[in-house]
């Protein structure tokens, strides 16, 4: 019943977002009434419908540059002059004669010039480290989204699932020179004080790109209260604070005037926290999780995408989902992601039938080994997953053990990992992998970026066996096991889950985002996928499909927000009108609000 009725809005949804985009790209949209002309239209990235950045045919001095680095040569080189889809009536219109060259280019020759350009740069940088080719295609994105927003993110949202890895984890991790930042924990980097500003960058792209927010409505933000990196405090040429990190109330009451000047400014906008470290993670969290419409992605939203992907694992065994409260699960990592998966699959637990408090599914180390209760200075929040000395207990495995120890001995059905230790889960490990309990060992390598990966797909199927499940936080490719049988390296990032919530959050004018709704999330994100899918190993969609995705999981988080009384509506949808909808007209509300990138005519008032 469940999943007839899930497939049944799935093909609904899948029909009216192909609708909803066909119909952008026929229809005309309404003129859109600009306050500038010529000149001033070309340099805004929001109107102009050249491809090119230079107004000029010749190639400006950074053009020149990059064409000597060999970094974007083949945007520069392939064509020679910039190509515009101003039609000639709104060049008259617009003052933009004599500006551009004559010939009037369609949306969807530009596209394929730029995908051209892209492609021969692919093939100028073959054999080049990837970091470097990494970094020559995020820049050859990021300039066509400084001159022209609606060409990129078509290209973006056509090619999520190439281009999502360049624009976001983990080449966004890779960009250490990039000029403005912030963040005390960015991915596994650590401390990168200002150069982390990539990070709220490529999550806002995914924003436009997977949950249709407007991209002149979201606004990336770099709150510089210094850096404990000693290098960076060092280096002359760092451009933050050089100055130790605030601490204590001087540090809260920054992000409490951050906080109040967002609500005075934009009182209904959605605030994502990301990359703070953990302690200021669960304390802000607290702090503003009441009063203000805010998650922490990294605690919340990578929680949810774990779930999802826990309860996978459950399905792939061939059991019921309750049994979720009989696996054994070894997390390594008990910072802000570890605990905030620990916290939301506890949660999921308990709601199984038969569950209790007191029982404990979970092994959990960081960097000094197995946590038990015997620990020193035993965080709070880390303390319920604490191991204790019970009549359970598996004998022998005391405070501080080792991974491998623990995994030969607890011969859990999951492994997981958010440690930020690239390699940790070594082939010793690995093979003790071979004797878990579960038909279907998973290995969990969440820590990102890709260097940071906990092990890669090929060390689980050669070292497990071809019956393990993998995902990994940074996209990794499918690895074949011969005889026409592929190992899938599934991505379990939060990229899946936090644009739904964001979009949820806005279009129900949640006053806050709660617990039910986060996990509404999260179990949509499980359902989308089939049985069969599951018996294959695959356990999250793909990430072409991440409009749908995104259309779904609002829905969910809307829904949510109307059944907890906390959904407040906005200017074009009351709480009343809320109420009112259907689920399907929930998912086709949420469908219809998300920003598609096509030309308006444009019309100037000047
Ligand atoms: N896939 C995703 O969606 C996703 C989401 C959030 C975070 N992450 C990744 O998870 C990692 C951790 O993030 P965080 O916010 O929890 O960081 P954090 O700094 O708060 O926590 C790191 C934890 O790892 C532990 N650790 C360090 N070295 C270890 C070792 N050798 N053995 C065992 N444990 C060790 C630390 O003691 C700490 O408990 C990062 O790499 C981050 O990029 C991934
Ligand atoms: O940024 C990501 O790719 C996921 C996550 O938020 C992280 O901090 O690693
Ligand atoms: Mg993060």
């Amino acid at each position: 019943m469940l999943r007839s009725a899930v497939a049944r809005r799935s093909r609904e949804l899948r029909r009216l977002l192909s609708s909803s985009a066909a119909a952008a790209g026929a229809a005309v949209p309404g003129p859109c009434i600009v306050h500038k002309r010529g000149n001033d239209i070309l340099n805004d990235p929001w109107y102009n419908k050249v491809r090119l950045r230079s107004p000029s045919p010749l190639l400006d001095a950074r053009d020149l540059l990059d064409r000597d680095s060999g970094s974007s040569l083949g945007e520069f080189c392939v064509d020679g002059a910039q190509d515009t889809a101003f039609p000639l009536t709104e060049r008259d219109r617009l003052g933009l004669r004599g500006l551009l060259p004559p010939r009037v280019m369609t949306f969807k020759e530009q596209y394929e010039r730029f995908m051209n350009s892209f492609k021969s740069l692919e093939n100028n940088t073959r054999g080049e480290p990837d970091s470097i080719v990494s970094l020559a295609k995020w820049r050859i994105l990021n300039r066509l989204h400084d001159r022209n927003e609606t060409l990129y993110y078509r290209v973006l949202i056509d090619n999520i699932k190439d281009f999502a890895p360049i624009i976001y984890t983990p080449t966004v991790g890779l960009v250490d020179m990039i000029v403005v930042t912030d963040g005390s924990r960015i991915l596994g980097l650590g401390d990168l004080g200002v150069q982390g500003i990539g990070i709220p960058i490529g999550k806002l792209d995914l924003y436009v790109a997977a949950a249709g927010i407007n991209p002149q409505k979201v606004l990336p933000v770099m709150l510089d209260v210094g850096t404990n990196n000693e290098k960076l405090l060092e280096d002359k040429l760092y451009l933050g604070l050089r100055q130790h990190r605030l601490e204590g109330e001087e540090y809260l009451s920054v992000i409490d005037e951050f906080m109040e000047a967002v609500r005075a400014r934009w009182p209904k906008a959605v605030v994502q926290f990301e990359d703070f470290q953990m302690k200021w993670a669960f304390e802000t969290l607290q702090r503003y999780r009441q009063r203000f419409c805010m998650f922490n992605d990294d605690v919340q939203g990578t929680a949810g995408v774990a779930l999802a992907g826990l309860l996978g694992v459950v399905r792939a065994q061939g059991r019921p989902l309750h049994d979720f409260n009989k696996q054994k699960i070894v997390v390594v990592g008990a910072g802000s992601a570890g605990i905030g998966v620990l916290s939301m699959a506890k949660q999921e637990m308990m709601r199984m039938p038969g569950s209790s408090e007191e029982q404990n599914q979970f092994w959990v180390l960081d960097k000094n080994g197995l946590i038990t209760k015997d620990r020193k200075g035993l965080d709070p929040a880390v303390a319920p997953f604490a191991r204790g000395h019970g009549p359970d207990e598996i004998k022998d495995l005391h405070e501080g053990a080792s991974l491998v120890e623990v995994v030969k001995k607890v011969k859990p059905h999951v492994l997981l990992g958010l440690s930020g230790v690239g390699g940790i889960f070594n082939e010793e490990v690995l093979r003790a992998m071979k004797d878990s309990e579960s038909p279907r060992p998973a290995i969990f390598a969440m820590s990102n970026p890709t260097t940071k990966a906990e092990c890669t797909p090929e060390d689980v199927f050669k070292h497990v066996g071809e019956n393990a499940i993998f995902a990994s936080g940074s996209p990794f490719s499918d690895v074949s096991l011969g005889n026409g049988k592929t190992g899938y390296a599934n991505q379990a990032n939060n990229m899946y889950l936090f644009p739904g919530i964001g979009l949820g959050a806005l279009l129900s004018g949640a006053r806050n985002i709660s617990d039910e709704m986060l996990q509404a999330a999260a179990e949509s994100l499980a359902s989308y996928i089939t049985d069969e899918e599951i018996g294959k190993g695959i356990l999250f969609p793909s990430v072409s499909s991440i409009r749908p995705i995104t259309a779904r999981v609002g829905a969910a988080v809307v829904r949510a927000a109307i059944h907890e009384d906390l959904a407040e509506g906005t200017a074009d949808m009351g709480p009343k009108e809320l109420n009112s909808l259907s689920e399907p007209e929930i998912v086709d509300y949420v469908a219809r609000k998300m920003w598609y990138p096509i030309y308006s005519p444009l019309v100037s008032n000047k």
